[in-house]
This record gives structure tokens, C-alpha cells and sequence, in this order.
């Protein structure tokens, strides 16, 4: 029962900080071989440039999915550009590549979340998807980004479901990894979580009830608030941490039993794990009135909280035994809860979220 906590090396963020991303850098390498989100080339080379002002680097722009042929032809132009660093900027797509590439080139790699929209940024992790986006594998890394970088005027001026799905994603953090320390699950840190991990995690839940509307608001006008950048650092950092050092339980296992569903593929991955978030409260019996605060956040920053939100207009009783048997998996994580869950079970707590939902004014 060993426990572990696994973190990037340095975490950096605030207002306009990618103008001094040559600063944090220049310890790790001489020449960088950016890879870069197109959204950069319009929007944030100008400011890129300055911060790298001192420095050598490339620029190659990623081709939207995080597949083994992408991740190739990066490691050939690291090499050809003999490049020491790899910098990844842009999405979860963009940075999970950039990881896998620092890895098979063994080079450190500094990350620049251009959203705060999953858990991408700190883990050491990468997601691997063919060239038509279906999921291949996970490729563990052994180690986690050397810096992330988190320039949060970029997030702010982002479209806002991103940071709202971030806070999805960010809000089962703290019940998937309280649920699974009770079992004592092997989390992906490699051990059981430290205290720590698990304060981490409800950082991030108290931080998002807190702030959550209020980053939203100051999102929408495009501007960095204190808000905000408690937000993104719950997002970001705190969920990241939380899920990989605190461990994952019903909620993630529940969202990809959604994605069985073709109505779902249009949502993203934190509103699926929101709504799911809510069915593994239901399923552990939690008091009405934490669901019904829950629920309230949700409604409140724009989470799902019914089955049509999710895109599922026609619920029938065996399109929603199909997902909750995709949920109950032999590998997947439902099985860390401290209770046997089984796909009946999952089922019904569904179809109790959407009920539960209807009650409340929307
Ligand atoms: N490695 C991990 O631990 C981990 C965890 C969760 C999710 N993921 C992976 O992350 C991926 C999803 O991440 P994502 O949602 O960030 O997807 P993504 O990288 O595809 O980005 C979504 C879209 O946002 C755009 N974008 C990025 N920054 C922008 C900005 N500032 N303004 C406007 N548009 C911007 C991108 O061009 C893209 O079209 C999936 O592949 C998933 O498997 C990985
Ligand atoms: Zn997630």
C-alpha cells in the first residue's frame, strides 16, 4: 500500500506569463521545436515570439489528432531540427502528442494549455487516437511534463464551453478519488493516494462551487479575474493532480459508457462527466441535498444535468443498459467504488438523474 504523488516538475501561470516563457525555459535546452495548435499561428504568435525572443526554436503545426503517424513525424522533425526541448501548445490533442514525442525522443517537454478544458496539461499521460479519431491506446509516460505554462489571459479569451467543460471533468475529482482511496485502489501515480492528493482533490471540488460561476462570467467577457484563475488552477492543476495521484472510480467508467451512444459524440468529455459525476452520487446513496447542490452548480455554469442535455432526446430503457454495461467493463474503473456496482444498478441511477433534474427549474 505504498502511496505516491506524481506532479510536473514546475507549474507557471498567470496573465501574459507566455511573454516570458523564454525565462522558465532556458534551464531545460537551446532549441525548441514548438508544436503548435493552428489556433497559435492567429492568435498568440505575436506573443510567443516575444517570449522566445532570446532563444532558438521551430514552429510545426499539429494536424488535429493525436495519432502515431503524428507523433513520427514530429519525433523526425525534432531530430532534423536538432532540437533539446519540446514545447506543445495548444488543446488536450496538441499536448498529449507533444508528451509522446518528448518521450520517444527524450527530450523535456514544456506544456502550454491554450484552454482549461480536461487534464491533459499535467499528467503523464498521452491519449492515443488513429488518424480518424478512434481511440487506440494509452501511452503511460514515465514521467510528467518538466513545465506547464498557463497563460490565463489566452484561456480567458478562449470560446467558454471550454472552461466550463473543464470544470465537468474538474468536478468528479474529488468523488472518484475519495470513492477509490476507500478501496484503496492502485491509482495512475503508480500507489494509493497521499493526503495530500486527496486534499488536492477537494480543493478542487470547494474551489469550483465557489468560484465556478463567477470564472464563468468573467470568461464570457473575456477578462482574468482572481476567479478565473482559481478556475483554471482548479481545472488545470488541481483535477490533474486530483485524478491521477487521488485515482478514478464510477464517474470516468460512466462517461465512456456514454460514449457508446452516437447522440452523445457532439458533447465533450467534462459535460459527460459531469452528468456522470451526479450518477455516481446517486448510485452511493449521497445525502438529496449534496446531489441537489451539485445539480445547482451544473444548471448554474452550464453542465448537463439531463439525458436531453446530453443529446439523448429518445431515452429507451435498453439504450441506457447499453451504456451502463459498457460502464461495468471488466477493466474499468466503476469497479474501484467500495461497493459491487453492476450495470442495473448504473441504469437506474441514469435514469434517476434525469428525474431528479426535471424537479428543479432549469
Ligand atoms: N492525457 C491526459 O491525461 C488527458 C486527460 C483528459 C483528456 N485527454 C485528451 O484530451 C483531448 C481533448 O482535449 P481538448 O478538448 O482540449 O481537445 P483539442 O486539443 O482537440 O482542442 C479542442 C479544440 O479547441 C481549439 N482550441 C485550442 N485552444 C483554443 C483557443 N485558445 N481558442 C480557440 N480554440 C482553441 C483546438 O484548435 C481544437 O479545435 C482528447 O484527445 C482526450 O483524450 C487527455
Ligand atoms: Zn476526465
Amino acid at each position: 500500500m505504498t502511496k505516491v504523488l506524481t506532479s510536473p516538475g514546475k507549474y507557471v501561470q498567470g496573465k501574459k506569463v507566455i511573454k516570458q516563457i523564454g525565462d522558465y525555459i532556458k534551464n531545460l535546452g537551446e532549441k525548441a521545436l514548438i508544436i503548435a495548435d493552428p489556433i497559435v499561428k492567429e492568435l498568440f504568435l505575436a506573443d510567443l515570439e516575444t517570449g522566445l525572443k532570446n532563444f532558438d526554436y521551430e514552429i510545426e503545426f499539429f494536424k488535429g489528432e493525436c495519432s502515431k503517424v503524428e507523433i513520427e513525424r514530429f519525433k523526425k522533425k525534432a531530430a532534423a531540427e536538432d532540437a533539446d526541448i519540446i514545447i506543445g501548445m495548444g488543446g488536450g490533442k496538441t499536448l498529449d502528442t507533444s508528451k509522446a514525442v518528448a518521450y520517444y525522443s527524450q527530450l523535456p517537454v514544456v506544456i502550454v494549455p491554450t484552454i482549461a478544458a480536461t487534464d491533459a496539461p499535467c499528467s503523464a499521460l498521452s491519449v492515443i487516437y488513429t488518424e480518424d479519431g478512434v481511440f487506440e491506446e494509452y501511452l503511460f509516460l514515465p514521467k510528467n511534463p518538466d513545465i506547464v505554462i498557463v497563460d490565463t489571459e489566452i484561456v480567458a479569451k478562449a470560446p467558454v464551453r471550454f472552461l466550463v467543460s473543464g470544470m465537468g471533468d474538474a468536478l468528479a475529482t474529488y468523488f472518484e478519488a475519495t470513492a477509490s482511496a476507500v478501496t484503496r485502489k492502485t491509482a495512475m501515480s503508480g500507489g494509493t493516494p497521499t493526503m495530500t492528493a486527496l486534499y488536492l482533490a477537494e480543493l478542487c471540488y470547494n474551489t469550483l462551487l465557489k468560484y465556478g460561476v463567477s470564472a464563468k462570467k468573467a470568461a464570457e467577457a473575456g477578462v482574468v479575474t482572481e476567479a478565473l484563475e482559481k478556475i483554471i488552477e482548479a481545472n488545470t492543476l488541481l483535477s490533474g493532480l486530483g485524478f491521477e495521484s487521488g485515482g478514478l472510480a464510477a464517474a470516468h467508467a460512466i462517461h465512456n459508457g456514454f460514449t457508446v451512444l452516437e447522440e452523445t459524440h457532439a458533447k465533450t468529455h467534462g459535460e459527460k462527466v459531469a452528468y456522470s459525476t451526479l450518477v455516481q452520487m446517486v448510485l452511493e446513496g449521497r445525502d438529496p441535498a449534496e446531489i441537489e447542490k451539485v445539480m445547482n452548480f451544473c444548471q448554474e455554469v452550464g453542465l448537463p444535468t439531463t439525458l436531453a442535455d446530453l443529446g439523448i432526446t429518445e431515452v429507451t430503457d435498453n439504450k441506457i443498459l447499453k451504456v451502463a454495461e459498457a460502464s461495468c467493463s471488466k477493466d474499468e474503473t466503476i469497479h474501484n467504488m467500495p461497493f459491487a456496482v453492476d450495470a442495473e444498478m448504473v441504469k437506474d441511477a441514469i435514469l434517476a438523474v434525469d428525474a431528479l433534474s426535471k424537479n428543479f427549474n432549469k
